[in-house]
């Protein structure tokens, strides 16, 4: 996508989330590419409710900051999913949104897929996501730990802190985010109570029709 329809998409997407709470405060960041291979990148301690298109953060495709304010302190997490997923990786969104933090807090979760599989679009949309353990908001770390991956996963739980999801473009990254809080919120939801999951048989035929 061209640059200023980029900065006014990742600001009404990031409003979005903000109208609707998913991210309070001065929490998250997104990362969007640019046709040129350069990246726009919300700043750090911005708000999502109160982005400036001008001001994001642009880097150039080598990776030089060329302008905008300074860069979220999340960059090493999001360089790390485009260095990772190729050509598949156009955006990275990073949020603390609340069901997905929640959920990340208790102790008998899977690691290697970390939401139960009750409803079709969050596997469809999501994959596994795989539940890494805290890293603080900032540590470098955390961009190891996705490197690690080698690119296996298109969303992880960072848990006591929050999802990333990589996409293809901004507007599919952002529904996938939304498919991870809303399966994390029914599955706090449903805890303990005697539900009938997907099967097996149901998430591998959902899994080789994605779309
Ligand atoms: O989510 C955040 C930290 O993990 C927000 O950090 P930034 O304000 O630096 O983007
Ligand atoms: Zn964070």
């Amino acid at each position: 996508m061209g640059d200023t329809k980029l900065r006014e998409q990742i600001c009404l997407m990031a409003k979005s989330l903000y109208d609707r709470g998913l991210a309070h405060g001065s929490t998250g960041n997104i990362s969007a590419r640019l046709d040129d291979g350069g990246l726009l990148v919300t700043p750090t301690n911005s708000s999502f409710g109160f982005l400036d298109p001008a001001r994001l953060s642009h880097f150039d495709k080598n990776g030089q900051l060329i302008g905008g304010d300074k860069p979220t302190k999340e960059m090493s997490l999001h360089q790390a999913f485009y260095d990772t997923r190729g050509a598949k990786a156009g955006a990275v969104v990073h949020l603390h949104s609340h069901h997905s933090v929640a959920l990340s807090l208790f102790e008998d979760n899977d690691r290697d897929d970390f939401l139960p599989p009750l409803t079709p679009y969050p596997i469809m949309k999501l994959g596994k996501v795989k539940l890494l353990p805290f890293f603080a908001p900032g540590d470098a770390a955390m961009g190891e730990a996705i490197r690690d991956l080698g690119g296996a996963h298109s969303a992880v739980m960072l848990a006591n802190h929050g999802p990333v999801v990589a996409g293809n473009d901004i507007a599919s990254t952002v529904y996938a985010m939304e498919e991870l809080e809303a399966a994390a919120r029914l599955a706090i939801q449903t805890r303990g109570e005697s539900v009938r999951a997907l099967t097996n048989e149901q998430i591998r035929r959902l899994t080789s029709t994605v779309a």
